[in-house]
């Protein structure tokens, strides 16, 4: 049997104000910063050990992640950072509100483009500013592999790949792994994981800050999984996942 931690960042400044992010590259809100790190106390209490840990290239995956480490004395570990492990690209819809675009296009259009397997986001075009190649970080990227939007199902296929690739097979060789990463990349990845349908995952929102914690069998089958932490803290925080609109700051 192995374990795996999956954690979703901390709220973001963007989370904050109900805007549409993918790979955007936003700081962790104060309240992110205190999710992150109330994440790593809890791993910590209840005896958490990684060997080796995986982020994104994106702060708020990266800077969550540094915080539960930090607090679990973990900071030495290696940390693996991949484009692999992105938010799924928005398309022309990153930094637009989420509550605007729905008053714009109607909530079936907006919830479409946020949860469905494989509608996609408008696409930006190579001169937009957004465009990931204005962007050196992700200079060793192919044009190909460079999104100028992206559905669930294109998240699914990079993620897997690295999944199957690089992580996999560290779990195989006894490596206790923890994964920080983002709603979609998160959502992707237990998507493959779980198998779920594209019926199934619409439905699947991830809480910030919250370590998910699989147990699989020997053919990476989940078979138990649990969010750490008050879980009528958790159930609110899904809840503004799945509906952002009703966050009150
Ligand atoms: O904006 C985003 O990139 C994601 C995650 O914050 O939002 P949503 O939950 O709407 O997919």
């Amino acid at each position: 049997m192995y374990q795996l931690v999956l954690v979703r960042h901390g709220e973001s400044e963007w989370n904050k104000f109900n805007l549409f992010t993918g790979w955007t590259d936003v700081e962790l809100s104060e309240k992110g910063v205190q999710e992150a790190e109330e994440a790593g106390k809890l791993l910590k209490a209840a005896n958490f050990k990684f060997d080796i840990a995986y982020t994104s290239y994106l702060k708020r995956a990266i800077k969550t992640l540094y915080h539960i480490l930090d607090e679990m004395e973990l900071l030495w570990i290696p940390v693996h950072k991949t484009w692999q492990l992105n938010e799924r690209h928005y398309g022309a819809l990153q930094g637009l509100s989420k509550s605007d675009t729905a008053e714009k296009y109607g909530d079936e259009q907006v919830l479409l483009w946020r949860r469905s397997y494989d509608v996609l986001p408008p696409a930006l075009t190579k001169e937009d500013d957004r465009y990931p190649r204005h962007d050196s970080k992700y200079s060793e990227l192919t044009d190909d592999e460079l999104p100028l939007t992206e559905s669930l199902k294109e998240t699914v296929v990079r993620v897997e790949d690295y999944w199957e690739r690089e992580i996999k097979p560290q779990i195989i060789q006894g490596k206790q792994v923890i994964i920080a990463a983002h709603g979609n990349s998160l959502r992707a990845l237990i998507k493959y994981l779980e198998h779920l349908s594209s019926e199934q995952i619409v439905d699947v929102n991830i809480p910030t800050g919250t370590p998910l914690v699989y147990t699989l069998d020997e053919q990476f089958k989940p078979i138990e999984k649990y969010y750490l932490g008050s879980q009528g803290k958790i159930e609110q925080k899904i809840e503004t996942v799945a509906n952002p609109d009703t966050i009150m700051e």
